[in-house]
């Protein structure tokens, strides 16, 4: 592809004439011969010291900052490598791999917010697929499509990857998609490029504080979504009871976006009345087509606000009023989210939740609280090289609620298990601290009486423990199971 085509109309010199690009990659070990190398100042290394190694690998162009281009072109400079410099190096190339892969679904809606953006991604695809459209999602677990899915590892895709899978989906005739735009990826330009047609706004509490330096820097990142990336004919999903929805109200207000209300206080999906009804809950909300009483089949009052954010996004995608009530009545949680994953023959239930973060933690707990006929108990650790922060923070939440607080371990990665459990137990004082995750798991199931509740917290779907460097396999869900038939009384 001509790297003119690729280039036209942004931030750059204007590139050699017939220069031909076969690919595109941030990555030095990945630069094959004809590509273009996007050289990167990142978060751990600076990119533009892989310049030469990209020469030798066959570059034909390298990008990079404009601040940089000389030393660039010196360190290239045996090569016949075209270095072309941009102010924001980040977006021109997420642009230019938008162009690159060209297709793309027809229908993309996003959701940014510091939780629930896999649940409601999970829930819109469903939306769509009861609609009749093939359709996908995107995000923490990987993407999910009508024949399968895969798992990525990031929540939001480097912009090569994620151009390249929307381009397979639309190949595919997947016409609708959901995407999860984390704070990274905004923040670092992973989704300029991607064609939206409505973006959502769930919430914003304690989260990334080793990454983003301020409250107020976290939210900006998240705000690009509405004030950059979503074109002035999308439309903007928010429930207007949400901290901060204010701010992003705002900024569609400046730039005239159609805006669509939900929750309590919305005006398109106005939440009249709210109660709980078997294992569900029966919501009574008020549309422009009248009143809908939905039995939600899922807990907590968090899935009722995703769910509602789920259906704006639908309707601004051009779903139908009806079509989305009644999809919302046979929802299916994503994988680890408040899931229930065993019980005991005593009558106690474990649950297994991705909550790794104050907030999230004190919604999972609040939601499970109603069901503990007896009591109600939790196993938490916290991810190591993460905001340390949060960590007295998460423990206190769990304090809050629970009567017995369980504290393990989480991913460590490189850190000391020991330092980050003691963090923990800073804010949870009498918490029981077993280091082993399954011993932490198996001893909560063993204390499990009827009516009581577990909730084992934090990993949710993953399938594997980091340990300094190493992914030992593990998943919350098996260890249940486990520590369940190792009661013997079932
Ligand atoms: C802090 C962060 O977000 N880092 C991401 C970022 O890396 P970076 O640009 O800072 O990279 P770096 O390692 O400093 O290297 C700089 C540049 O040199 C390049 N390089 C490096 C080595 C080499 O030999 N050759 C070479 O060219 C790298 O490809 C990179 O372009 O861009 C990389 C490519 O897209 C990501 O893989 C990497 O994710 C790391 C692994 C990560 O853990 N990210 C997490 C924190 C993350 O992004 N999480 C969010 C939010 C999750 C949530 O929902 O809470 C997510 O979207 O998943
Ligand atoms: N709307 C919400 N408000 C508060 N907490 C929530 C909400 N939705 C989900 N949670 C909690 O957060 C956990 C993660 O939910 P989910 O995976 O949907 O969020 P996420 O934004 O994708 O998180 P991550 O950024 O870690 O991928 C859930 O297991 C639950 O404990
Ligand atoms: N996307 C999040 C997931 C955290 C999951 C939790 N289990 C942990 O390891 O902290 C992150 O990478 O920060
Ligand atoms: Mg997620």
């Amino acid at each position: 592809m001509d790297l003119s085509y690729l280039a036209a109309g942004m931030d750059l010199p204007d590139p050699a004439p017939d220069l031909q690009i076969k690919g595109l990659t941030a990555d030095s070990r990945k630069v094959q011969p004809g590509y273009l190398f996007a050289a990167f100042k990142g978060a751990s290394t600076d990119g533009t010291q892989f310049a030469a190694d990209s020469a030798a690998a066959g570059a034909v162009a390298i990008l990079c900052a404009s601040d940089v281009v000389e030393s660039v072109r010196q360190a290239v400079s045996n090569a016949r490598v075209q270095v072309l410099g941009s102010q924001e190096p980040r977006q021109v190339f997420a642009k230019m791999a938008a162009r690159f892969y060209g297709a793309q679904p027809d229908t993309i809606v996003a959701v940014t917010g510091t939780a629930g953006k896999t649940s409601v991604a999970h829930f819109v695809r469903q939306i769509f697929q009861a609609a009749g459209h093939p359709a996908a999602s995107l995000g923490t677990l990987g993407t999910i499509r009508p024949d399968g899915s895969s798992y990525g590892g990031l929540t939001t895709p480097d912009p090569v990857a994620l151009q390249k899978e929307l381009s397979e989906l639309q190949h595919e005739g997947v016409d609708h998609a959901a995407l999860e735009a984390s704070s990274h990826g905004l923040d670092q330009y992973r989704l300029d490029g991607v064609r939206l047609t409505a973006a959502a706004f769930t919430n914003l509490g304690r989260d990334h504080m080793d990454y983003h330096p301020t409250i107020e820097d976290y939210l900006q990142a998240k705000l690009r979504l509405f004030s950059e990336l979503l074109p002035a004919s999308g439309t903007v999903v928010v429930d207007p009871g949400e901290k901060y929805a204010d701010r992003v109200l705002q900024i569609a207000g400046q730039r005239g976006v159609r805006v669509l209300t939900v929750g309590e206080t919305g005006k398109d999906l106005k939440l009249t009345g709210l109660r709980p009804e078997g294992g569900g809950q029966l919501l009574t909300i008020e549309t422009e087509r009248g009143e809908y009483k939905v039995i939600l089949p899922l807990i907590g009052r968090f899935q009722v606000s995703n769910a509602m954010i789920a259906a704006g996004l639908s309707i601004a995608a051009g779903i139908g009023v009806g079509t989305v009530m009644r999809a919302l009545e046979n929802l299916k949680g994503a994988p680890g989210r408040l899931e229930l994953a065993g019980k005991t023959g005593s009558g106690g239930m474990v649950f297994v939740d991705y909550a790794h973060k104050p907030d999230a933690l004190d919604k999972a707990l609040a939601a499970l609280k109603p069901f503990a006929r007896g009591h109600l108990s939790v196993v938490i650790g916290a991810g190591g090289d993460r905001d340390p922060g949060k960590r007295p923070l998460m423990g206190e939440a769990a304090a809050r609620h629970a009567d017995l607080v369980i504290v393990t371990d989480d991913n460590p990665r490189s850190e000391d298990p020991a330092s980050i459990r003691k963090a923990v137990v800073g804010g949870a004082p009498g918490a029981l601290e077993i280091g082993d995750r399954y011993e932490a798991i198996a001893e909560g199931v063993r204390r499990l009486h009827s009516g009581d509740i577990l909730c084992v917290a934090g990993k949710g779907h993953e399938t594997g423990q980091i340990v300094g460097d190493t992914v030992i396999p593990f998943s919350d869900h098996e260890a249940v199971t486990r520590a369940i038939s190792q009661l013997g009384d079932t």
